[in-house]
């Protein structure tokens, strides 16, 4: 392995499925890796980013010029590894300094094998993607490096994300509880909490459930090819649908999981992916965002109370639904609670006839603002209604 420190000199070249190539230094692990070129415009959290599973197959470009000023610390990540597929900065920290830091971002990027590329205009390349879209990208550094024609032919071949099923690769494969938390922060014994919930993880990031056991939410994690019956097992007052990687176009066993849940009537709520498995279960259509949300400074107002909200994003698809009419479902009637106020794209589904709802963002909010934290508590809310509840439409709305 290159010392982190001597990989800043090892040239590196970032090459585009269009033919648009950088030229940069070694940044991490020196060699070469492939993925889906995405920017994120969050100026901090860059941990809780890296160790999103959602970036999983993907390929960060960070539009904040600075990164690792704070180091590595062993309390911010999101889950037990980096997940995105290399990393892409302008300028980095040359001595990171925080009381928490214990290690350079460099030498754990190059630890866990992420290679990565610096000292590039990182905002012409977020221009670029801004203008062409999200596409293909190869990352070569050292002997990888090679004429531009053969990187480009790599780039070219690798894996698209439209039709990627990547969920099963980052979810757990065994099921675990997440013990609810007493009023002094403690965990609370096995099966003593007020609320149970079985959360589906597709990928889920660790503050998800950290939220719920916070609100006295016992919550028994499972696997992503989880059954229905697993589900039951659990006995839960709800069920939740976690954020995570890949195409939800392909989610076609989380989608039939849900319907089983929504035919039951059981409190259900999903973040992200767990927001377009809804409103595939709902019957609507995903499609893929020409570059996407990522970040931690996305306006989105909830509809139902007209409140804007600063939100954490990182999505590249979203939920095909009209804004202005509540739309029949087989579990109901359904309307759009939630907007993004940059671009109108569908933040957010509330069925009202049923208590179920989804947030296409991030209200656990690691990293980010916790504007959106009453989301966990409007869940809270429906499980103490139970299949009682019911919700009003939104003036205005056709019916
Ligand atoms: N964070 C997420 O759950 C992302 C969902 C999906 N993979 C997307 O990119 O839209």
């Amino acid at each position: 392995m290159t010392a982190p420190t001597q990989a800043r000199r090892v040239p590196a070249v970032l090459v585009l499925e269009d033919g648009r190539t950088f030229r940069g230094r070694a940044y991490g692990a020196v060699g070469e890796t492939f993925g889906e070129a995405v920017f994120s415009t969050g100026m901090t959290g860059y941990q809780e980013t890296l160790t999103d599973p959602s970036y999983h197959r993907q390929v960060v470009v960070m539009t904040a010029p600075h990164v690792g000023n704070t180091g590595v610390n062993d309390e911010d990540p999101e889950s037990r590894r980096i997940w995105v597929a290399g990393y892409v900065v302008r300028d980095p920290a040359r001595v990171p300094s925080n009381w928490r830091s214990r290690r350079p971002l460099d030498e754990e990027l190059a630890a866990q094998g992420v290679v990565g590329i610096s000292g590039i205009d990182t905002r012409a390349l977020t221009r670029h993607l801004r203008e062409r879209g999200a596409m293909r990208v190869g990352v070569f550094s050292g002997d990888a490096v090679a004429d531009e024609a053969a990187m480009l032919a790599k780039v070219q071949a690798a894996p698209q994300m439209k039709g990627a099923d990547l969920a099963a690769e980052v979810a757990t494969t065994e099921p675990y509880v997440v013990p609810a938390l007493g009023p002094d922060g403690e965990p609370l014994p096995a099966g003593s909490a007020t609320l149970t919930v079985a959360a589906v993880d597709l990928g889920i990031k660790g503050m998800t459930p950290h939220r719920m056991a916070e609100r006295g939410i016992e919550v028994h994690i499972l696997p992503a090819t989880a059954t229905l019956e697993d589900v039951y097992a659990v006995g839960p007052d709800g069920v939740f649908f976690s954020n995570g990687p890949g195409d939800p176009a392909t989610a076609d066993h989380p989608v039939a999981l849900m319907r089983g849940v929504l035919e039951r009537g059981t409190p259900l709520f999903g973040i992200c992916f767990g927001n377009q498995i809804l409103g595939r279960a709902l019957g609507f259509g995903t499609y893929k965002l020409k570059y996407g949300h990522r970040g931690i400074n996305q306006p989105v107002q909830d509809r139902t109370t007209g409140k804007v909200e600063v939100t954490a994003h990182n999505h590249g698809f979203a939920v095909d639904a009209p804004l202005d009419e509540v739309s029949e479902t087989p579990f109901g009637r359904v309307q759009v609670s939630h907007v993004c106020l940059n671009d109108d794209v569908v933040e957010g589904l509330q069925l009202l006839d049923a208590p179920a709802f989804s947030v296409q963002y991030h209200p656990e909010a690691a990293a980010g603002p916790h504007d959106a934290a009453y989301l966990f508590d409007r869940f809270v809310e429906l499980m103490r209604d139970g299949d009682q509840h019911r919700t009003a439409p939104l003036e205005g709305q056709r019916a």
